[in-house]
């Protein structure tokens, strides 16, 4: 399954500005004394071509910081950009194209649909941005993937480690400025995880891809180049290079410290 680098790397395409920036990012959830400050001002760059894990307690802001990056969800304030380009401000018709042709998503539950074909399912993303079909980009993906002679199979009929390779290579046919991953491995073994893990590492590391991956796994973890962590809606330190344990060790200590704080209600 040896993967061939892209013909035009995404940081070639899109200029040396990082893939992914967000700028004094807040995200408040409701009003007055129940609202909540899930995200209280999140400042980062991920340049094109790395692996980010993004780890954090429970409650720690995660699942918003995906949600606003991939232009899922606005922020209450600040800006994030996608290659340079900020999109807080766009327009909803526009945040719907841009995600369908700039931004890839794996999650943790695969979300391929059972009644199209695994070939398909990768094309989707190039149906639904009007974008023409690229079925020989397809079948390199499901090759790289080590799917190709799936093409014709649905997705039902696939193991989950299968099914979440489908994804990755779904995830990746429109060459995305950057790949999201929501737990990729949660719903999978160990040796499927492991998989996984070693194709989103060689997306980046054959195709240029951007991936960011939010993970409960310090395993998972420590395939990225770099983890940011999170804690109480700030980032709260990062691990270059990680080993499965540094990172293990430094969630045990933000852990214990989220269970002493009083939950994160805002102050109003
Ligand atoms: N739609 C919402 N309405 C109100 N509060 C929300 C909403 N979504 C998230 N929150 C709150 O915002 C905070 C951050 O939640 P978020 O889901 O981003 O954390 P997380 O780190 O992804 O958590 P987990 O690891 O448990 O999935 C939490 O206090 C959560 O209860």
């Amino acid at each position: 399954m040896a993967l061939r680098r892209d013909r035009i790397p995404t940081e070639e395409r899109r200029g040396t500005a990082p893939a992914v920036e967000l700028r004094a990012v807040r995200r408040r959830y409701g009003r007055g004394e129940g609202a909540v400050d899930a995200l209280r001002g999140v400042d980062l760059a991920l340049p094109g071509g790395s692996f980010t894990a993004v780890m954090g307690p429970s409650g720690s802001g995660k699942s918003t910081f995906l949600q606003c990056a991939a232009g899922l969800d606005r922020p209450s304030s600040g800006e994030v950009l996608l290659g340079g380009e900020p999109i807080t401000g766009l327009s909803e018709d526009r945040l719907t194209k841009l995600r369908r042709s700039r931004v890839g998503f794996v999650f943790q539950s695969f979300n391929l649909l059972p009644s199209l074909t695994v070939q398909q399912n990768v094309l989707l993303p190039q149906r639904l941005a009007g974008e023409r079909q690229d079925r020989h980009r397809a079948q390199r993906l499901l090759a790289e993937v080590g799917l190709d002679r799936h093409g014709r199979r649905r997705p039902g009929q696939l193991s989950g480690g299968q099914q979440q390779r489908v994804a990755i290579a779904r995830a990746l046919i429109t060459r995305p400025e950057v790949v999201f991953a929501d737990e990729p491995t949660g719903a999978l073994d160990t040796r499927s995880a492991h998989e996984v893990l070693g194709l989103l590492r060689r997306a980046v590391d054959a195709l240029g891809a951007t991936v960011v991956m939010v993970t409960h796994d310090p395993v998972a973890a420590s395939h990225a180049d770099r983890v940011l962590f999170l804690a109480d809606g700030l980032l709260a330190g990062e691990l270059t290079r990680p080993d499965p344990q540094a990172v293990a060790d430094r969630m045990v200590a933000l852990t214990a410290a989220a269970d002493r704080r009083p939950a994160a209600t805002a102050t109003v």
